[in-house]
This record gives C-alpha cells, sequence and structure tokens, in this order.
C-alpha cells in the first residue's frame, strides 16, 4: 500500500448536464460531436473472455484496486471494460459521482453479487436488503433503517458497542500487565473478535464471551467461513453459478459451504433470541415490551411485527455476514496508520482525553466531541476502502466526461483510485484525518465535493450498517488510544501487506 497517486492523462470534459434533455441525450448532439459516443469511451479491450484469461493468469483479482489504478493512469478519468459477463463503466471524479447519484432513481441497483443470490435461490432462503431490489427492497429497507439508521436506534445501541470496546480495553490491559512493560501483538484475531462479539451484542442483544481466555470454537469457525464466503466471492463473479454448481466446481462447492455455514450460526442465534423474547413476554410479542431492556436488533424486530420470520432471518444474517470483516480490517489499518504516525496519534489522544473528561462518561458525548475519531476512520476508509467500487444502474441517459452513458449501463465510482488521486485530495498518500475537519480549504478542492467520501456508499442504499460500523470504530479507538494514558500504539515489522504487529507499551 505505498503506490503514488493516480494522475490522470486526460483533461476532464465540458458542461456534462447540458445535453441531456428529459433522460434522453439528444441524437443531433451526439452525431454532431458535441457529446462523444459510448463507443467512444476508453475501454481495456473489446473481449471479456480474453480479459478474463488475462485477470486469472495476472491474479488481478487480489488486485483489482491495483488494476483500476493503473488503468485510470493510462487511459484517462473514465473507461469501460468487459470482463468476462460483466460489463461496466469506470469513473473516479468525484462530480461524475455527483452526476450518477443524481440519476439512481426511487429504487437504486448495485450489481447483483451473483454467487450470493444462487445460493439464496438454491437453498430457498429468501434475501435481504443486499440482494434485493425494487419495490421489495425499500419496503425491507425502510423497517431497517429505523431499527439500525436512525438517530433514536444509535442512542439504543451505542451503550452495547460502548460496553464491547471498554471490555476489550480491560482484556488488553489484563495482558500488557502480565507480558511485562509491554506487549506486542499480532493485533488481527483479536480485531476479529472484538467485531463479532460487538456485532452479536447490537444484533443479537446477546454476549458471546469472546474475549475470555478461551473463546468458543463455534465463533472462530464462522469467522472462517465470513472470510472464506468473501474470498471466493471475486472469482466467481464472472463466472455463471449454475454452470459451476453443475460442474461441482470446487471453488463454488467452498462458496456455498462457506454461506450455509453462516446462515446455521444465525439461525441458532435466531432461534435462541426468539425463545428469550417469547418467554420475557409470556408467549406474544407487544413492542417495547422486554422488560424495558434494549433486545438487540433481531429483538426489536421481532417485537415490532412488520416483517416476516423469513425477512427478518434473512436480514439479520445479512447484517451478521456484513458486520465483522468490514470493521475488523479497517481497525487494523488505523493501529497501522496510528503507529506509524506518532504525531496523528498524540493529536488524536489529546482530544479523546479533552472530550471524555468533559462527557461525564457519556460515550456518545465523548465521541462528538472528538471528532478526530471520525476524522480517523474516513482517512483509513479513504485509503484503504473495504469495498473498492460503488456501482450504479443510471435509470436515464446521462453524459460522463461528455460521453454519452445510456441508462441501465453499469457505472462504478472507484473508491480505491479515487482516495488515492491527487486530482482530488491533496498529498493524498498523507495520513491526515484533520483533512475532513469543517472549514478545511481542502474541502473545495474538486467540483462535487461532496462526493469524495463513499466508503459507505450513497444515498438511500447506502450501508444499512454504517452507523453501527462508525460508531464501533470510534469507540474502538477511543478506548484504545486515549481513554487511558499508558497505550501507546507503536507499528513494529514491516509487512508489505500493512500491519504485523502492534505494540503497547506500558
Ligand atoms: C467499515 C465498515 C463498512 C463499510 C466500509 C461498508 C460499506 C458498504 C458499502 C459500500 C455498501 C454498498 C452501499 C451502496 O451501494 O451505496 C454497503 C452495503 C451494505 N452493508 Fe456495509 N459496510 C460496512 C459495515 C457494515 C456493517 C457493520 C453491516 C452490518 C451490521 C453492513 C451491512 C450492509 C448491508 C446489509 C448492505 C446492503 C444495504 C442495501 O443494499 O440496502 N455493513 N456497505
Amino acid at each position: 500500500f505505498t503506490s503514488g497517486s493516480v494522475a490522470l492523462g486526460v483533461k476532464r470534459g465540458f458542461c456534462v448536464a447540458a445535453a441531456v434533455e428529459d433522460g434522453k441525450v439528444k441524437v443531433g448532439d451526439v452525431r454532431k460531436g458535441r457529446v462523444r459516443s459510448f463507443q467512444e469511451i476508453p475501454h481495456t479491450g473489446r473481449s471479456g473472455w480474453v480479459n478474463l484469461l488475462r485477470f486469472w493468469r495476472e491474479d488481478r483479482f487480489r488486485q483489482l484496486h491495483k488494476h483500476m489504478e493503473r488503468t485510470f493512469s493510462a487511459l484517462g478519468p473514465i473507461y469501460r471494460e468487459n470482463v468476462g459477463t460483466l460489463s461496466s463503466v469506470n469513473i473516479l471524479l468525484p462530480a461524475d459521482v455527483a452526476e450518477l447519484f443524481q440519476s439512481e432513481g426511487l429504487h437504486p441497483r448495485r450489481m447483483t453479487l451473483q454467487p450470493w443470490a444462487t445460493h439464496r435461490e438454491i437453498r430457498q432462503h429468501s434475501k435481504g436488503v443486499f440482494l434485493k431490489n425494487g419495490e421489495e427492497w425499500r419496503s425491507d429497507r425502510l423497517q431497517l433503517n429505523k431499527e439500525v439508521m436512525m438517530s433514536g436506534a444509535v442512542q439504543r445501541f451505542l451503550p452495547l458497542l460502548d460496553e464491547v470496546a471498554r471490555d476489550f480495553c480491560r482484556m488488553l490491559q489484563v495482558r500488557v500487565e502480565k507480558e511485562g512493560r509491554s506487549l506486542t501483538m499480532d493485533p488481527s484475531p483479536d480485531l476479529f473478535r472484538f467485531a463479532l462479539e460487538a456485532s452479536c451484542h447490537v444484533i443479537y442483544g446477546e454476549r458471546i464471551g469472546l474475549f475470555s481466555s478461551s473463546p468458543s470454537l463455534e465463533s472462530q469457525k464462522f469467522i472462517w467461513a465470513v472470510e472464506r464466503m468473501l474470498t471466493t466471492t471475486p472469482p466467481l463473479l464472472y463466472l455463471p453459478p449454475r454452470l459451476l454448481l453443475c460442474l461441482s466446481a470446487p471453488l463454488w462447492t467452498q462458496h456455498a459451504t462457506a454461506w450455509d455455514h453462516i446462515f446455521s450460526h444465525a439461525e441458532a442465534r435466531i432461534q435462541r433470541g426468539y425463545q428469550r423474547l417469547a418467554s420475557s413476554q409470556g408467549g406474544g410479542f407487544v413492542a417495547g415490551a422486554a422488560g424495558g431492556q434494549y433486545p438487540g436488533v433481531l429483538g426489536q424486530l421481532m417485537e415490532k411485527g412488520q416483517l416476516s420470520l423469513d425477512l427478518i432471518k434473512a436480514n439479520i444474517t445479512e447484517l451478521m455476514a456484513g458486520g465483522v470483516d468490514t470493521t475488523a480490517v479497517p481497525l487494523q489499518f488505523a493501529l497501522f496508520e496510528l503507529g506509524r504516525n506518532p504525531e496523528v496519534q498524540e493529536k488524536v489522544r489529546q482530544q479523546v482525553r479533552t472530550s471524555w473528561a468533559q462527557a461525564g462518561g457519556d460515550p456518545q458525548k465523548a465521541l462528538q466531541g472528538a471528532p478526530l475519531l471520525k476524522g480517523t476512520i474516513k482517512e483509513v476508509l479513504r485509503l484503504y476502502p473495504v469495498g473498492i467500487t460503488v456501482q450504479r444502474y443510471p435509470v436515464k441517459d446521462i453524459v460522463l466526461q461528455n460521453y454519452h452513458i445510456p441508462a441501465g449501463t453499469m457505472v462504478q465510482a472507484c473508491l480505491y483510485p479515487m482516495g488515492r488521486s491527487s486530482e482530488v485530495f491533496e498529498d493524498p498518500l498523507r495520513f491526515d484525518p484533520t483533512r475532513w475537519s469543517s472549514g478545511r480549504e481542502e474541502g473545495r478542492r474538486a467540483e462535487g465535493s461532496g462526493f469524495r467520501s463513499l466508503a459507505f456508499g450513497f444515498g438511500a442504499r447506502q450501508c444499512v450498517g454504517r452507523r453501527i460500523a462508525e460508531n464501533e470504530m470510534q469507540l474502538f479507538l477511543m478506548h484504545v488510544s486515549g481513554n487511558s494514558r499508558k497505550n501507546e500504539i507503536r507499528k513494529e515489522g514491516s509487512g508489505k501487506t500493512g500491519t504485523k504487529k502492534a505494540h503497547f507499551p506500558l
């Protein structure tokens, strides 16, 4: 992760919106050369199958972010790509993303992750918001928003995340004390446990004891299953899953088995949650009646009864699958960046300490008083985005970089190259959480600058777990870095892929 920033080879086109009228680009404008045609967009080769072969041969699936960065450098700020059965238009400038966002419609659509969808279909599981589209998606999504996105929901689940973050720090402190003066460790397994413990507490209202000296093997297996499911997804995206299923291809079998495991883990906990709630309410669910205690997202959805049990299961399983790697990996990068930028770490720590002292023990107030925590997370996700693209299918014709994009084309905002582009960010490789502070000049650097922080996607279809993830990560950093004067994070080792070890001295 030490590459240079993206230098764009082509100048930006002129005013994009002028040629679109009533959702259609005027044919005359295309013919007269005012707007260039779709076919003229620079591309990486016409044959999707030849490209797919190249991807396999050069192992590009694991380096897709680098491939995109290189391609933008070579072809400019927009290019087309066909790989296997998929075709996309790729963009990275905020003004273009803003244009895309304006044409996403009432039911925004992402690229379907076909292997995930095929798994649900062959096992006859319902789909959750991640895989649904249209009105079906919207009606589930509105229910979920109430439980995980709205400010009332955040207030309900924040104390649960705070409890898990504090316990994690206590466990770390005990380890530091046992080790003597300092502790050097690979934080990765602990971060995954932290993320799973936090997810289970918020989603099921249940602590699962992952910080004990003998955490359960079942939970470890769940973590492995999520990792296996995620690593087998990219190569499967470009091949028809049903064909692989017929051939019993090992890649497909591994993928489907990983999903089966994720489903059975969720199923067992949902059953337990159901029984717990039923017994606490004498057999029937009444909204808000679980003894006044917050019963977790699952309990809330069951109490309200607006979604069928089947849909609750589908959505809860997706929340669980989406909730572990997504926060554990950025936290690892946060430790890495804070470790190798001690002056930034000190600034964050100072702000956290002051805020903590003024917050009177209220974690939400403490977070609000320490905006550098939010800046740190934004900065980590800018440099190391979890999902490297956000895709949409515009519902009307649009013009990007002066090229005609017909409605229904898959357009991807490429987050990794955007985060490292010097056209979009000043000194892009510098880790600087203050660049997100309000009033900083840089905020106005690029046109459409509201569309520079896109790690959670945008609009009505943005990440539904966003508030859980942001608060979970910020509380973790608050407790690990600032709450105790003793915790100072140092980076140890020099692994190519980021943090090898974190060092916590007394
Ligand atoms: C750093 C952490 C995370 C990042 C960067 C992230 C990123 C994303 C992105 C980019 C999308 C697509 C949004 C779009 O199309 O505009 C998404 C969707 C989604 N995420 Fe996350 N996510 C994170 C954490 C989580 C967590 C903790 C959960 C569950 C608790 C979760 C559950 C979901 C679900 C269910 C969707 C589909 C939403 C829909 O289509 O309506 N994510 N996420």
